[in-house]
């Protein structure tokens, strides 16, 4: 079904339900014995101009996700579930059709902006490379006015304008980049991991800017980050993700004040912090994706852990405040679900005695 769609004079009608919606959607790459299941179901929406963050340990699928979301996959990978942008199934559009739409209507930010931009291009002709690929008629008195803009939007003065990258700070090449990302108008852009090059001052500048941009640019953001003070900062809901699957997602401000997954608890747990006094980690490492744990796949390092968690996927539960969660642990807590004794019975920790062993 189509989302109900709004008049826009300069773009032509554009839905005016959710930018992204995914729907069990699936990704995972070819691997040497049996596929690595990347992403393993994931469902979420994200609103015009709001900014989710995406957070989970290293391996957990952020990254696989954030450019699945963009069809931007290696070969070898595929999708599969249900992916819709603006409303239109995008997991049935042809490579044209979905390299027609990236750039113009979807973006993406990298890590490292040096290895993106081009050392022999000055700024003025990458903005004017970037807007005559998608817009093409482009006037060059258009180029220039909208480089300014977005050039402006960034703090980087115009006077800049005809310099190289490498006369540019690390911080200020990031700005380049998103401002090369935003020049184009995106409805979405995936930032993966857009500050972990950067001094702690430049990285707030970026957040900042990453946080007020929805005001220029109305751009909706998903914001792969392992810092968790980002997330608590700039964006309005978080979505928590382990070994393939979203396990917590809600408004950013509530999952961190009350984290009801366990892992997210553990995770914010593990968080150094001015206020932490002692140095807390998650025992273990996330399971292997091509063989992941049955039931909950946190259930091998999970300290609230019982028997159900072992054999049983715990179900998708949506609390007032808006957060979804899927763990039998919370829904214990909060009495939602009757369990037997065996079934609520503690589970022996088998991995302290692999790691003893
Ligand atoms: N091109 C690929 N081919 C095969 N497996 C891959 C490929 N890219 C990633 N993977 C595997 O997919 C899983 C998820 O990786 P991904 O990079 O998406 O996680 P992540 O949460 O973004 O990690 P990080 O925070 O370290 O970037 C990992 O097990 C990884 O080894």
């Amino acid at each position: 079904m189509k989302a109900e769609l709004v008049d826009d004079p300069g773009t032509g009608a554009i839905p005016a339900g959710p930018v992204i919606e995914a729907d069990d959607l699936r990704v995972w790459y070819a691997g040497p014995t049996a596929p690595v299941r990347a992403v393993d179901g994931v469902s979420f929406v994200i609103r015009p101009g709001e900014i989710l963050g995406l957070v989970g340990e290293s391996g957990c699928g952020k990254s696989t996700l954030g450019r699945g979301l963009l069809g931007l996959l290696p070969d070898g990978s595929a999708r599969d579930g249900e992916l819709r942008f603006r409303g239109d199934d995008m997991l049935s559009l042809g490579k044209k059709d979905q390299y027609a739409l990236r750039g113009g209507s979807l973006g993406m930010i990298f890590q490292e902006p040096l290895t993106r931009l081009n050392p022999l291009m000055r700024i003025s002709d990458h903005f004017a490379e970037t807007l005559r690929t998608h817009e093409k008629g482009i006037s060059k008195a258009e180029v220039e006015e909208r480089s300014l803009e977005a050039l402006r939007v960034m703090g980087i003065p115009p006077t800049r304008f005809r310099a190289y990258p490498h006369e540019f700070s690390g911080g200020m090449r990031q700005r380049l980049m998103i401002a090369l990302a935003l020049v184009l108008r995106p409805a979405f852009v995936v930032a993966d991991e857009p500050t972990t090059a950067l001094d702690v001052l430049v990285e707030a500048q970026i957040i900042r800017i990453l946080h007020d941009l929805r005001q220029t640019y109305e751009t909706s953001l998903l914001l792969i980050t392992h810092n968790l003070g980002i997330v608590a900062e700039a964006c309005d809901r978080v979505a928590v993700m382990y070994a393939g699957r979203i396990v917590e997602i809600g408004p950013a401000r509530e999952v961190f004040a009350n984290p009801r997954h366990s892992y997210t608890r553990e995770l914010l747990r593990s968080t150094i912090s001015l206020k932490t006094t002692g140095l807390n980690f998650i025992d273990g490492a996330p399971p292997d994706l091509s063989d992941p744990p049955p039931g909950c796949h946190f259930h091998p390092r999970c300290p609230d852990a019982m028997k159900i968690c072992a054999t049983r996927e715990p179900v998708d539960r949506e609390l007032p405040s808006g957060t979804r969660v899927t763990c039998w642990a919370a829904d214990v807590r909060d009495e939602v679900v009757t369990l037997t004794e065996t079934e609520k019975a503690p589970l022996p920790k088998e991995i302290d005695s692999a790691d003893e062993a």
